[in-house]
């Protein structure tokens, strides 16, 4: 579980970027946040592993207190809570197994990681997390020589890979065309059903919001200005969000991939 009482970030230079967040999340759910650029997203999900240090309150995740001036805590934290980003973050010219492998860093002494010798069992579990996102036939391949499908795919593997409690996705769509889009929110969504595991995503486009949430937050200056399960998350509810009405550019453009 993951619970926020009354947590402020205050960014060095002094803006306010989360005010007084209550919020808890349950093991198992799977949570999309909304709200219009600045309102605060990238912030509240940072602050989850320890990536932006929160300057008030009391953040937990499973039973500890988020400590964000303990680096061997969040050091720890981070090998529970995987994280997907927008951009994908692998290094292109590995291998698609050896980026996945990364993921069993944190429970790999680091002389076998710099020599590449990685156990048997990791290797397994790496060849399973492909397996689960489809392109276990691609374990040999360059990272680089793949589609931005494929390469989001191999993030996902990667943070599998950890046997994570939580996974946190930042925007993890936003560079994909609808279509591939949708695969990739799908692959998410089945692996939290498969799995279990707590997954929280931000996303710009609400349509694929409403698609694919059970819970909806909405931000705004950094508040949590709307919580509820996805029926409630109507055009009203949403414009109550954003303060303006909702346009064509809100939705995503619908794909056949779905
Ligand atoms: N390191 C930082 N220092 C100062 N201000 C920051 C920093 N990071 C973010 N902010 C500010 O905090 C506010 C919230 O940013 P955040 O990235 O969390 O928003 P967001 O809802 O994810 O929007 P976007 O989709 O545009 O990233 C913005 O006004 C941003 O300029």
């Amino acid at each position: 579980m993951i619970r926020f009482s009354n947590v402020d970030v205050v960014y060095p230079g002094g803006f306010q970027g989360l005010k007084g967040v209550d919020l808890t999340i349950d093991k198992g759910e799977f949570v999309v946040i909304v709200g219009l650029s600045g309102a605060g997203k990238s912030t509240l999900i940072r602050t989850i592993n320890g990536l932006v240090p929160y300057t008030s309150g009391e953040l937990t995740v499973g039973d500890e207190v988020v400590d964000p001036t303990s680096k061997g805590k969040i050091r720890r934290l981070r090998s529970s809570v995987g994280m997907i980003f927008q951009s994908f973050n692998l290094v292109t010219r590995i291998s698609v197994l050896n980026n996945v492998l990364v993921g069993r860093c944190s429970s790999t002494p680091a002389w076998r990681s710099l020599l590449g010798w990685y156990r048997a069992e990791d290797k397994e579990l790496a060849f399973q997390s492909l397996e689960r996102v489809g392109i276990v036939d691609k374990a040999y391949n360059r990272a680089s020589a793949l589609s931005g499908g494929q390469q989001q795919r191999v993030a996902i593997a990667r943070v599998l890979a950890q046997d994570p409690e939580v996974i946190l996705a930042d925007e993890p769509v936003a560079s994909l065309d609808p279509p591939t889009a949708h695969r990739v929110l799908q692959d998410l969504r089945r692996i939290n059903r498969e799995l279990g595991i707590t997954t929280i995503v931000n996303l710009h486009h609400l349509e694929m919001a409403r698609k694919y949430a059970d819970r909806v937050i909405g931000m705004r200056g950094g508040e949590v200005v709307f919580d509820g399960p996805v029926e409630e998350a109507t055009d009203a509810a949403i414009e109550e969000v954003y303060q303006r009405s909702l346009t064509a550019g809100d939705a995503a453009p619908e794909s056949a991939a779905h």
